[in-house]
């Protein structure tokens, strides 16, 4: 097929009209092209240039509408065909003759050298990395090109490429310059550390102890090496990177004492358990993102489904760069329409040796379907790490819709979900963190949240568990069904009304309504074996929490009160809950946790409201009892202690006047 002109969509598609040596005119639709973002024409321009020869295997799609033809196929269907090619050459295209790949001359080396340069430095990374491509297959020994291409590879974050070309020079470039010498050690060394290779980078790096560009790679994988061992992260400079104006976090992956084992009655029958007793808090999982996508990065245009689509093309994108990642994704679920996952951990293959010769030519044996399959059974919503304390949850429902982000996590794919979870996440960037919440016996599953299931009445959360292909039975599903249908929807009714009043209006009958709220919502609750189990009864904590905050002006006792049985509602064991007179616990924290959830900031900012009140009463002791409890359940939740806190909670602690207590007793 000869190609004529192209257009692109903001749907991850590129679509260009084409024609067959009968001159017939179709429109091809490219799904998941990598490398190119969605608008840049110029680069698809050097990708699809007028008259380059594709065949299509296996289209997805073929339909006409109005007589127009129109041909659907991912990107890896495509293959480009040189003029050369079996008998396309010596056919005679109906509508116009056929062109090289490329209008430059394809006789050069030194000619795709310079017209490579030329799109790297419009930063057309796969456009020059095409060319340099084309360049070294005339001249496979062209190291400046090599070098030249490893470059443009790490632009585009293919860094097994940029170091497969980086380890070449440095293993085949005998007699070459000491400069290219160099050039190769810092973007091997590079390479390795984007790949989590660290050992290697800093084997790398070492070549040129006293070169400091290079010694920076070695410097990062030595402080990668230590987090990935030891399970110690900075916390509260990662949540600084997280929000920072790029929002690049580093980190290292970290496997905690957990295993992949066998468990039945579970799509995949796979599951992860802690090796050992676990106390909560503990970090078990830090996981890089495989292929994330978000909006923003990709359009103006904003919307989940950008996100997904983008998420999707990066993780084709990485089995191009990769394909030995087939291995390592083909162990997770792929839903009940594919085959069963193969086991994991991956076994390491001969395959795992490929590398991409071309970037235009990746591997065939790439399993597209069932890559976007495995991706729809296991992306996350990657949910920012909230910089404000005080955000409301309009707040963070809009910060959520505005820059829409997923991606696909090894490890944390293999934990099953629970509503009542046994762990929590949170996410640096691109990278996800798995903490137990609870205190876990040796053997104990280690399940999380698929969706934000605390937030949602009992028929929502089974309605998302279906999306994932199964009724949950969780702990807090089986007390619900256990209440029945008619009583979830009253409390859910109960938790709607309390969202509609103003928390400023302390009127009497404000006062009254409120009160009501309580008795309803605890009557929603039937005593029963499942509910002690779980213990834990949100609609209450909403009650309560409401309450207290209408009773504070008028009676700061009451609104203790109903403060901490709003913590003992979702499962925090208060105590000490005197309000007066000598604390039972003097040093010891007034609070215990057994579990704690993704509820947990409502939790935080309930205890800092408690300290903040005892603080007005010149209740010193409790104020700073209280304070340390607000940052004990902050720690077991996200780590990271009183620094990570205080940039939490800064605004929180000043409106409060909590700053000199805090850094007194804390810091
Ligand atoms: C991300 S995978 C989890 C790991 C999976 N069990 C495996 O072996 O690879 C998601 C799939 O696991 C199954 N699953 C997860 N949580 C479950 C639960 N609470 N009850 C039943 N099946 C569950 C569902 O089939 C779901 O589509």
């Amino acid at each position: 097929m000869g190609s004529t002109q192209f257009k692109t969509g903001h749907d991850g598609v590129i679509a260009f009209d084409i024609d067959d040596v009968e001159g017939s005119v179709a429109q091809l639709q490219i799904c998941h092209f990598p490398a190119i973002g969605f608008s840049n024409v110029e680069e698809l321009d050097v990708i699809f240039p007028p008259g380059v020869i594709l065949a299509v295997r296996k289209p997805t799609c073929q339909l006409s509408v109005d007589n127009v033809k129109f041909i659907q196929a991912d990107s890896l269907s495509v293959i480009f065909l040189e003029p050369g090619y079996g008998d396309v050459n010596r056919q005679s295209w109906a509508r116009g003759k056929i062109l090289t790949r490329s209008p430059v001359s394809t006789s050069s080396v030194d000619a795709w050298r310079v017209s490579g340069a030329a799109h790297f430095r419009a930063k057309r990374w796969l456009a020059a990395a095409v060319y340099f491509s084309n360049g070294l297959e005339l001249d496979p020994d062209a190291f400046v090109l090599r070098l030249n291409r490893s470059e443009a590879y790490i632009r585009m974050g293919w860094y097994r490429s940029a170091f497969h070309d980086a380890e070449k020079v440095l293993l085949e470039g005998h007699n070459i310059e000491d400069t290219l010498i160099r050039k190769a050690i810092f973007r091997a060394a590079k390479s390795l550390y984007h790949l989590g290779r660290y050992n290697e980078a800093i084997e790398i790096a070492n070549r040129r102890p006293h070169d400091e560009d290079c010694q920076i790679w070695g410097v990062k994988a030595s402080e990668r090496l230590r987090e990935q061992l030891s399970g110690q992260y900075d916390w509260s400079s990662l949540f600084r990177e997280t929000h920072s104006a790029t929002g690049h976090v580093e980190m290292a992956e970290f496997t905690g004492p957990i295993q992949v084992r066998g468990i039945k009655n579970v799509g995949g029958g796979r599951g992860v358990f802690v090796t050992r007793d676990v106390k909560a808090g503990e970090l078990l999982i830090v996981s890089k993102s495989i292929a994330s996508g978000s909006a923003r990065r990709e359009s103006e245009q904003v919307g989940a489904n950008v996100a997904v689509v983008s998420a999707k093309t990066r993780l084709i994108e990485r089995l191009w760069d990769d394909p030995s990642l087939q291995f390592t994704i083909n162990t997770l679920y792929a839903g009940t329409k594919s085959s069963p996952p193969n086991p994991y951990p991956p076994s390491p293959s001969l395959d795992s040796l490929k590398s991409l010769e071309h970037p235009l030519r990746p591997s065939p044996d790439i399993d597209i379907t069932r890559a976007g399959a495995i991706y729809s059974s296991n992306a996350h919503r990657i949910v920012p790490f909230p910089s404000a304390s005080h955000q409301s949850k309009a707040e963070m429902r809009r910060l959520q819709k505005e820059d829409p982000h997923c991606g696909l996590f090894l490890l944390p794919s293999l934990c099953n979900h629970s509503c009542l979870p046994s762990a929590c996440w949170l996410f640096f960037g691109d990278f996800m963190c798995v903490r137990a919440s609870q205190n876990l016996r040796e053997g104990e599953e280690v399940t999380v949240q698929y969706f934000l299931a605390h937030r949602l009445a009992y028929e929502e959360r089974q309605r998302m568990a279906l999306q994932w292909g199964f009724r949950c039975h969780c702990i807090l599903c089986e007390a619900d069904t256990v209440d029945g249908q008619k009583i979830c929807e009253d409390r859910e009714n109960i938790v709607s009304q309390i969202n509609q009043e103003s928390s400023k209006d302390d009127s009497d009958p404000a006062l009254r309504k409120a009160s009501k709220f309580v008795d309803n919502a605890r009557r929603t609750y039937r005593d029963h074996e499942k509910r002690r189990q779980c213990n834990f009864k949100p609609a209450l904590y909403e009650a309560h929490g409401h309450l207290s905050v209408i009773q504070i002006k008028r009676d700061w006792k009451s609104s203790l009160r109903e403060g901490m049985k709003a913590l003992e509602a979702v499962g925090i064991i208060v105590l000490d809950n005197s309000l007066v007179g000598k604390a039972k616990c003097k040093s010891s924290l007034p609070i215990n946790v057994k579990r704690t959830t993704q509820w947990n900031d409502q939790c935080v900012l309930l205890a800092l409201r408690i300290a903040y009140t005892f603080k007005n009463q010149n209740d010193m002791q409790r104020a700073e009892l209280w304070l340390k409890s607000a940052v004990y359940l902050e720690d077991i939740r996200f780590g990271g202690g009183w620094p990570l806190f205080e940039q939490r909670y800064s605004e929180v602690i000043e409106i409060r006047k909590l700053g000199d207590l805090a850094r007194r007793v804390l810091s």
